[in-house]
């Protein structure tokens, strides 16, 4: 929130949003066509800040809101697993864009260069999203710099903008008292209001049309990993699933989000990592229930636990330890040291990469979780907790574990490439947000997760079954 103070009192209001950085400010050209909002994490066209605030300015300005989306082919880890996702999110997109009567544009290679498509359709001022992962943040300073307009940043993925909390946390302990004394001001319905002036498309304008697949004639796409059937990409498809949640699952959430054999968690991460719902109209529909029915006030409570503090602490962990959060480099100095002291013991199981991606290990359990995550693109948290434990005790080192769990993440899970998946694996692998536990070998002080402890604490031979890995070990 920098370089406002200059604007009119109109415009300074919305620019001292919580939720808005002014990452190059000025005034609006006005030689400008168009209010621009770039899209790049918040795909969704309702519950958008990032389109809220575009639309209050075109709507202050006098001008229509045009959103660009550039479809690039080299996105870190991505596949056609994740592209297929996107691709239907996109459609739902377009369609609930024209209801606020606002323009949408997709690009692809060679056609996507963002500068190039601002100056194109005379952008006044551009408004992006945010997205606390190294790539796509230096995406949004390679803008800012280059930009001849002013261009905004709005945080719309988190319900607490993640700069209020100001520094990394240590643990879900040190949020939960900041993130909670702030719910009550950012826990606010969205306006969803309409742009006013709607965009003249310029005459032979390059846009794809998005029935076509984004990705067809890419080379270098990754192919091996298949769309996931069972997964409709999109908002329209993470409301049908939030609706079905908290009416019929949140009640039970407490207890079943601890059953890998229950469909009993919401299963909407794969719809926040790509925008397509945000954490704040899960939130709100929670709430919603709540008023209709006080008894599920500790389902609600729960479910929060995860959604606003365990989530938002792996953003901030993202966010505040940019260099180092995919990496061992992470860890705490307890971790680090206790690490380097287990560094040489014995590995009684190490398994090859190729033999954990294919699920080929002694352990049935642990083979189930990995095709869980190759046919499903999806696993259950407990056994993600386990998965990731069991390839620390398989691998030569911690340092190769952790390679190897961002690898198998990124590539399988359509909710990989996230900030959960990336603190998941530093809390399970390095003892990030945790604590030092008794000793013991490979693990030193890190927590351990044994077969038989975790196999007990739900129907493990039913999961087992489900992901028909019954005869794999
Ligand atoms: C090793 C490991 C790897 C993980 N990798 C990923 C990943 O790649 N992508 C991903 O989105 N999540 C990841 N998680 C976090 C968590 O397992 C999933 O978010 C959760 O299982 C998704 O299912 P759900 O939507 O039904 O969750 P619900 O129980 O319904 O929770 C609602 C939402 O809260 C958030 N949430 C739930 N549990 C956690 C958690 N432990 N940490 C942070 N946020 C949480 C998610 O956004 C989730 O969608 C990982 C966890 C571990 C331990």
């Amino acid at each position: 929130m920098t370089d406002s103070q200059d604007l009119p009192d109109s415009l300074r209001s919305i620019a001292e949003d919580p939720r808005v950085t002014v990452r190059r400010g000025g005034m609006p050209d006005k030689a400008g066509k168009c209010v621009v909002y770039w899209m790049q994490r918040a795909e969704r066209g309702v519950d958008n800040h990032a389109l809220d605030t575009a639309i209050d300015l075109g709507n202050e300005l006098g001008l229509p809101v045009v959103v660009y989306f550039a479809a690039i082919t080299n996105f870190p880890h991505a596949n056609l697993r994740h592209y297929f996702f996107l691709n239907q999110g996109l459609r739902d997109v377009e369609q609930d864009l024209a209801e606020r009567n606002v323009s949408f544009v997709v690009r692809r290679p060679p056609h996507e260069n963002n500068l190039s498509f601002f100056a194109e359709v005379k952008a006044a001022i551009v408004i992006g999203d945010e997205n606390p992962m190294r790539v796509p943040e230096s995406w949004r300073r390679h803008i800012a710099r280059h930009m001849h307009v002013p261009f905004w940043t709005v945080d719309a993925d988190v319900v607490v903008p993640s700069r209020l909390l100001e520094k990394a946390q240590y643990g879900a302990y040190t949020l939960r008292p900041r993130v909670q004394k702030l719910w009550p001001h950012f826990l606010k319905p969205y306006r969803n209001q309409k742009a006013q002036f709607v965009w003249k498309q310029p005459r032979g304008l390059q846009k794809e049309d998005l029935k076509l697949d984004i990705t067809r004639g890419w080379k270098d796409l990754d192919r091996s990993v298949l769309p996931v059937e069972e997964w409709a990409g999109g908002t329209h498809a993470a409301m049908k699933r939030l609706r079905h949640f908290v009416q019929k699952m949140l009640a039970g959430y407490e207890h079943d989000r601890n059953h890998p054999e229950l469909d009993g968690s919401s299963r909407l991460s794969p719809y926040l990592h790509f925008g397509h719902i945000g954490p704040l109209t899960i939130a709100l529909a929670a709430q919603d229930a709540v008023k209709k029915e006080p008894g599920l006030k500790s389902a609600r409570d729960s479910y929060f636990n995860e959604l606003l503090v365990w989530r938002e602490l792996a953003i901030n962990y993202c966010w505040f330890q940019h260099d180092v959060y995919d990496s061992d480099a992470a860890a705490e100095n307890w971790a680090k040291q206790t690490i380097v002291e287990h560094a040489t013991d014995e590995r009684p199981h190490l398994y090859s990469l190729a033999q954990l991606e294919a699920g080929q290990t002694h352990d049935d359990l642990w083979n189930a979780a990995q095709r869980q995550m190759l046919d499903f693109g999806w696993m259950h948290n407990v056994m993600r907790m386990y998965w990731a434990k069991k390839i620390l005790e398989w691998s030569p080192s911690v340092k190769v574990a952790v390679k190897r769990g961002i690898h198998l993440n990124d590539k399988y899970f359509i909710d990989g490439r996230d900030p959960n998946g990336y603190a998941g694996i530093a809390w399970a692998m390095l003892g990030k947000f945790d604590r030092a536990w008794n000793e013991r070998p490979i693990f030193g002080k890190i927590r351990y997760m044994s077969r038989e402890s975790t196999g007990r604490k739900f129907d493990s031979k039913r999961y087992i079954q489900q992901m028909g890995a019954e005869n794999s070990a």
